[in-house]
């Protein structure tokens, strides 16, 4: 099980997705450009020492993430507020990839095409969206509920 974030915009939140990660014993990909460099302070600040714990793979673009999980028969599962589907209806596998998008404007529409699964999680009518790394942190405690946790 991994997670993916696609061109993410703000360090913290990065950070906060390197530290869960670390915690749960999740992979995370980077899928670049970000718009920032991973020796940012607010990363550093919100990932702490759990930084240097979290398996971190980066990608140099899209496509070269894309052919990456492709060669490895990964599934794509998307989280978007552009979905029907509930996450917690979904069924998830060891080999997922979760994705999620960038704060400022979520995901192309052809990576929108090309994932494999897209999926929400719910919210009060008139709510636009979750932060990146609260929706990161839902989608893997139920990924990793489903799949058994790693201690
Ligand atoms: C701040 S949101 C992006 C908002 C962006 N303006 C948009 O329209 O997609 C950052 C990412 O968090 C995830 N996310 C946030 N809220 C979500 C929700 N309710 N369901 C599924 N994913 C969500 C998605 O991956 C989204 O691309």
């Amino acid at each position: 099980m991994r997670i993916a974030l696609y061109q993410p915009d703000i360090p913290g939140n990065t950070g906060a997705i390197l530290r869960l990660a670390a915690c749960l014993g999740l992979t995370v990909d980077l899928i670049e450009p970000a718009g920032f460099d991973l020796s940012d302070r607010n990363l550093k600040r919100a990932g702490m020492d759990y930084i240097e714990r979290a398996a971190l793979q980066r990608h140099a673009s899209w496509e070269v993430f894309d052919e990456w999980r492709r060669s490895e028969a990964r599934r794509l599962v998307l989280f978007t507020t552009r979905a029907d589907a509930a996450y917690t209806d979904f069924s998830y596998g060891e080999n997922d990839v979760l994705l999620f998008g960038r704060e400022s404007a979520g995901v192309p529409d052809d990576v929108h095409e090309r994932s494999d699964a897209r999926l929400l999680i719910p919210m009060k009518a008139g709510a636009r969206s979750l932060n990146l790394a609260m929706s990161a942190a839902m989608a893997a405690g139920e990924a990793v509920r489903q799949t058994g946790w790693r201690r």
